[in-house]
């Protein structure tokens, strides 16, 4: 039985570029968490110790920061797009490059009521992700591209109930009509065009799901994520599937009753775990699957 090199890819993980545009008085700010990952030709430097096919992850940080001037920040996907293609086009022996990107939102701070020119807090909310694959080059190249957000803490205090589900001899969850839901929601999206316009598709997507979370009268989380993914897919016909992650962050009805305190769904312990995880993916049928557009390097995206 031979052994033999399988799968690889190297690159440099989780470079932090902080970005200020600063030709104005108002500076802006990008702030992003970048990790590049290249295939191709490296079979030698795995087998033999052979560096000569090999652009340094050194290299590939330079660039990432470069980049950040040289084409600009504004769009983590553009921004992904052409570091991807860079790598590509410009060395030999690379046959795809994987580029990751998470982004930290800063809001600018009040003085006196008015927005400050170059001072601000970091926002505590969702962080926005993207991850590119560039393959090939000419007329054989592909561009994956996945946006989206993690960590969206997310609650609704009614409007949300769990009943009539399967029950056998372990069965304990008392069935309730109300109670809150709450999560802290994973989305990613697949385009299926690079000729977007990412901010404005961002904050769309991003409100919509927000949207059918609050007004949804939801059965179950399950149903929460479907018709969320749905009503993104009908909007934007540029989006070929969407992927959910939302564990399921339990607030069960604290029992005051001991002490002879009414409880009407006012008070609850919020449960740190374990939790039910809940994914799904809601997908065009007539469209192929691209499965190199998930295929996680870091695990942050
Ligand atoms: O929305 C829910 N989905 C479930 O599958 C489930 N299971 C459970 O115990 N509570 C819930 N809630």
């Amino acid at each position: 039985m031979a052994i033999v090199l399988g799968s690889n890819r190297y690159g440099k993980a989780e470079n932090r570029v902080v970005r200020i545009y600063r030709d104005t008085d108002r500076h802006e700010i990008r702030d992003i968490n970048v990790s590049s990952a290249l295939r191709g030709e490296f079979a030698d430097a795995y087998l033999v110790g052979d560096q000569s096919k090999i652009l340094p992850t050194d290299t590939q940080k330079q660039t990432a920061y470069s980049f950040s001037k040289e084409r600009g920040l504004t769009s983590i996907e553009t921004y992904a797009l052409e570091l991807g293609a860079h790598f590509v086009d410009t060395v030999e022996y690379v046959q795809s490059a994987r580029i990751e990107v998470e982004e930290f939102e800063w809001q600018r701070v009040l003085v006196d009521g008015t927005e400050h020119d170059h001072t601000w807090v970091r926002k505590g909310q969702e962080t926005r992700i993207a991850a590119v694959t560039v393959t090939g080059s000419g007329a054989d190249r592909t561009n994956a591209v996945i946006g989206g957000f993690k960590d969206l803490v997310i609650l609704k205090s009614t409007g949300s109930e769990f009943t009539g589900f399967l029950e056998d001899g372990y069965t304990l969850l008392e069935p309730t009509t109300d109670r809150v839901m709450a999560t802290s929601l994973i989305a990613k999206w697949r385009f299926t065009s690079t000729d977007v316009e990412w901010e404005s598709t961002y904050l769309g997507i991003k409100k919509i799901i927000i949207e059918t979370f609050a007004t949804l009268h939801s059965l179950a989380l399950q149903q929460t994520l479907y018709e969320m993914g749905k009503a993104v897919l009908e909007a934007y016909d540029f989006i070929a599937e969407i992927r959910f992650s939302a564990p399921n962050k339990h607030h069960f009805l604290y029992n005051l009753a001991p002490f002879g305190v009414e409880n009407n769904n006012e008070v609850f312990n919020a449960d740190d775990r374990p939790y039910g995880l809940i994914e799904a993916t809601v997908i065009r049928d007539e469209v192929p699957p691209a499965p190199e557009a998930w295929d996680s390097y870091t695990g942050l995206v």
